[in-house]
């Protein structure tokens, strides 16, 4: 059995026992109380800024706990907001429920969204590696876009979900190379709150500053049916068709303490 998920026997309110930093003071993800957000104008003249590429070669890999594209993040940089220095795009993923109701890891006064995508950055500039930056207090730069169910397809989420049939099994890759617009995975407003905060999964490394989105992009209910039909076990684990299903894949929020929210942006 796996030492970490989300059933109830491995779930979030387990990790702690094998992974001790799940319990550290400066977890994520936390619940956004928009009332205790401070906008100072340290952020205001330092607009968050990104640059990807249009065209890029991608892998995109079935951790067992969802979906993973691993992007070549040679040209890719994320700077500014709240960032000292320059991030490199290392791979983005996604957080979701088994109902519309739930999925979101972050929540906005108390209210979850269906889901949650994340680009992982790291910092290339002070560090030499992805690995050795997810062990640094400002190692990496996460970048958490609201996903709500709206009627149309989500057209560049459709890239990746069509990808999905070929990695049903955990472990399972797949390469493409597609040109992914980034620009249309993010929300058209920069308006953001960023705090402090951790890896949301095991070993919980309290490593990312947070930068989370105000506004939400849509995904189709089709669309978020395909991440549910993901396994969280391997094509030899003989077990019924139905069983295995990664149906949801999010921690609830931690408290945020005395940690400090600031917001950019009404
Ligand atoms: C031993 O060191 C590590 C470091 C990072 C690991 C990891 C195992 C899984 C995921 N990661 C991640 O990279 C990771 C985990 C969670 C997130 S999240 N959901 O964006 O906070 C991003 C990235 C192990
Ligand atoms: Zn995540």
């Amino acid at each position: 059995s796996l030492d970490w998920g989300y059933t109830d026997d491995n779930g979030p309110s387990t990790w702690a026992e094998k992974y001790p930093l799940a319990a550290g003071a400066r977890q994520s993800p936390v619940d956004i109380d928009t009332s205790k957000a401070t906008s100072d104008n340290s952020l205001v003249d330092r607009e968050i800024d990104w640059s990807y590429p249009s065209n890029c070669s991608y892998r995109i890999v079935n951790t067992g706990y969802g979906w993973r594209v691993d992007t070549y993040g040679d040209d890719t940089a994320l700077s500014g907001g709240p960032l000292s220095e320059v991030y490199k795009l290392e791979q983005f993923h996604c957080h979701w429920g088994a109902t519309n109701d739930e999925g979101s890891e972050h929540t906005v006064d108390g209210k979850s969204y269906a889901a949650e995508l994340h680009l992982v950055h790291w910092n290339s500039e002070k560090y030499s590696s992805f690995k050795e930056a997810a062990s640094q207090p400002d190692g990496l730069a996460v970048l958490g876009v609201f996903m709500e169910i709206g009627n149309a397809d989500n057209a560049e989420l459709e890239k990746i979900i069509s990808l999905i049939p070929k990695i049903i099994h955990k472990g399972q890759d797949s390469q493409a190379s597609f040109d992914l617009d980034f620009g249309s995975l993010l929300p058209e407003s920069k308006h953001y709150w960023t705090y402090l905060g951790s890896l949301t999964t095991p070993p919980c490394n309290e490593c990312v500053i947070w930068t989370v989105f105000k506004e939400p992009i849509t995904i189709s209910e089709r669309q978020l049916e395909v991440f549910r039909s993901l396994k969280s076990v391997g094509e030899e684990d003989a077990i019924e068709p139905e069983e295995g299903k990664l149906v949801k894949n999010y921690r609830p929020p931690l408290p945020l303490g005395n940690r400090v929210l600031r917001e950019c942006g009404p």
